[in-house]
């Protein structure tokens, strides 16, 4: 039976200093790490088989880390998001490509990109706005944040992808990690544990914390 296990990236500086980030390039804090590093101890035994990632550097650092606690011989190797790593003369032999977990990085498992409120403190976003208008642009299926997206816009990306790399690579019996964000993972987990919008209005997705899913009979189920 195939395994998937969605990961969110650990504490961000700026989760730690409670300001919207969404495609801000903001890295792990040490705390971040260490939630990594535990991720990759839970998750130790598990051996993967293909590893995604989005482009920001907290969930590819998040990957990284807690594949270096798996007890894989294998290596995790990033691989260029643009596809051309042949053109570029980066061929593995056969031998080489048996002892290497390809690491995919793709923009569309980006974080919900925030628009207007990326860079600001959302306690004091809050204040501004009052708490329910920021609810409601954290954690609304429909309602954008000003010039930003909200999680249907996410979904609409994030979906089409999943379906056609990581349903593909399970389908094949294959053990993937998936190292994303908070709302990126939020519309992953509405699609497979088919929540409403008023569902997933509730959904919470911790920092570093693995969520486990076998794959049998073309469902996914959380363990
Ligand atoms: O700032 C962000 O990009 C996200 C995730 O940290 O925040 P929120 O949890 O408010 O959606």
């Amino acid at each position: 039976m195939a395994k998937l296990v969605l990961v969110r990236h650990g504490q961000s500086l700026w989760n730690k200093k409670n300001v919207f980030t969404g495609w801000v390039d903001v890295p792990l804090s040490t705390v971040g790490i260490e939630e990594a590093l535990k991720a990759g101890e839970t998750l130790k035994d598990l051996e993967f088989d293909v590893v995604y990632t989005s482009v920001q550097v907290r969930a590819l650092e998040t990957a990284m880390i807690a594949m270096a606690k798996n007890k894989s011989e294998k290596t995790p190797v990033v691989i260029h998001p643009d596809g051309k790593m042949s053109e570029w003369g980066v061929i593995y032999s056969e031998e080489m490509s048996k002892n290497v977990i390809p690491v995919y990085r793709d923009w569309h498992l980006n974080e919900r990109y925030y628009g207007e409120l990326q860079g600001m403190n959302k306690a004091e976003t809050a204040k501004t706005y009052g708490d329910e208008q920021v609810h409601i642009w954290r954690r609304s299926y429909d309602v954008p944040p000003p010039n930003g997206e909200c999680l249907q816009d996410t979904a609409e990306r994030t979906i089409p992808f999943f379906k056609e790399n990581i349903l593909k690579q399970l389908k094949e019996g294959k053990n993937v990690l998936v190292s994303a964000h908070g709302n990126s993972l939020r519309s992953i987990v509405m699609f497979i544990e088919e929540l409403s919008k008023e569902e997933v209005l509730k959904l919470e997705i911790p920092t570093g914390v693995p969520l486990l899913f076998s794959y049998e009979n073309d469902k996914l189920t959380r363990e």
